[in-house]
């Protein structure tokens, strides 16, 4: 019943991803973070990097740029060197990422309803993001330490499946370094490794940074709503909108 209409329905894909959906469980209730590698196969994976491939080529990603000029100082530092683009997966052209999406999806909902009657984490997962398709372009680009959900904007899962092969951390740097709350001070170094999959909490138990890439590297992320939290950010930004829309409250 979860799974999306068009993956087959064998038996060894329902076993598959029951499989990994008790990975998920026990890493995310665990360590708050979990790897899955092989995610597609080979086959399915690199399908996926070349529609990643020619949307770059077509000229459709756009700078996520964020420099910070603290205080007027003269150097602009860069915070996010990675150019990005949001798709649905429906696009045309883009039925493999849209087969990788409804895979993620899958696994995020069957683990929500397999975890203490349909809790992952404390979570009712109700919704997520489009996918962010995401580039860094190399020559030293990258992310300072950053949350993704510092201030409960709703998104409780962050997913990032990873698209490079042959990526050697040494030569070519673009390392996920993970500073998991309560790890004391233990941190998780994830390669960006081709059809390599990792979630995480989004929220403040998880910062993390991307160190320089000198390599193109490419990843696709998702991020998973709570239904009680994303709501509660959505009355906020109502609210906020019509403070800040009265006469007088500029
Ligand atoms: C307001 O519009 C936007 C649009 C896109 C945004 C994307 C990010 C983001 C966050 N995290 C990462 C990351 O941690 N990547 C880890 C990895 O690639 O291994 C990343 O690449 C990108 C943050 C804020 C955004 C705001
Ligand atoms: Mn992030």
């Amino acid at each position: 019943e979860f799974l999306p209409s068009f993956l087959p329905r064998s038996r060894n894909n329902l076993e598959e991803i029951d499989d990994i959906c008790r990975n998920v469980i026990r890493d995310m209730n665990l360590w708050g973070v979990c790897v899955v590698n092989n995610f597609l196969g080979t086959e399915k994976g690199l399908a996926v990097l070349d529609e990643v491939l020619s949307i770059h080529s077509a000229g459709l990603f756009r700078d996520g740029q964020l420099v910070s000029n603290k205080a007027g100082a003269s150097d602009l530092k860069t915070i996010r060197g990675d150019q990005i683009t949001w798709l649905d997966g429906k696009e045309k052209n883009c039925q493999n990422i849209g087969m990788l999406i409804s895979k993620v999806d899958a696994i995020i909902m069957r683990a929500n309803k397999m975890h203490n009657n349909g809790k992952l984490g404390d979570y009712t997962i109700n919704g997520r993001t489009k996918a962010m398709v995401a580039c860094y372009p190399g020559y030293g680009s990258h992310y300072v330490k950053h949350v993704d959900n510092p201030n409960r904007d709703g998104r409780c899962i962050t997913a990032i499946y990873y698209l490079n092969r042959d990526w050697d951390i040494t030569q070519n740097g673009g390392l996920l370094r993970i500073f998991p709350e309560g790890w004391q001070d233990q941190v998780a170094n994830i390669e960006p490794l081709f059809d390599r999959i990792l979630f995480f909490w989004s929220d403040r138990r998880n910062p993390h940074e991307v160190q320089p890439a000198y390599k193109t590297r490419y990843a696709i992320t998702l991020w998973y709503f709570d239904a009680e939290e994303r709501n509660e950010a959505c009355r906020r930004y109502q609210r906020d909108k019509e403070i800040n829309s009265k006469p007088g409250n500029s």
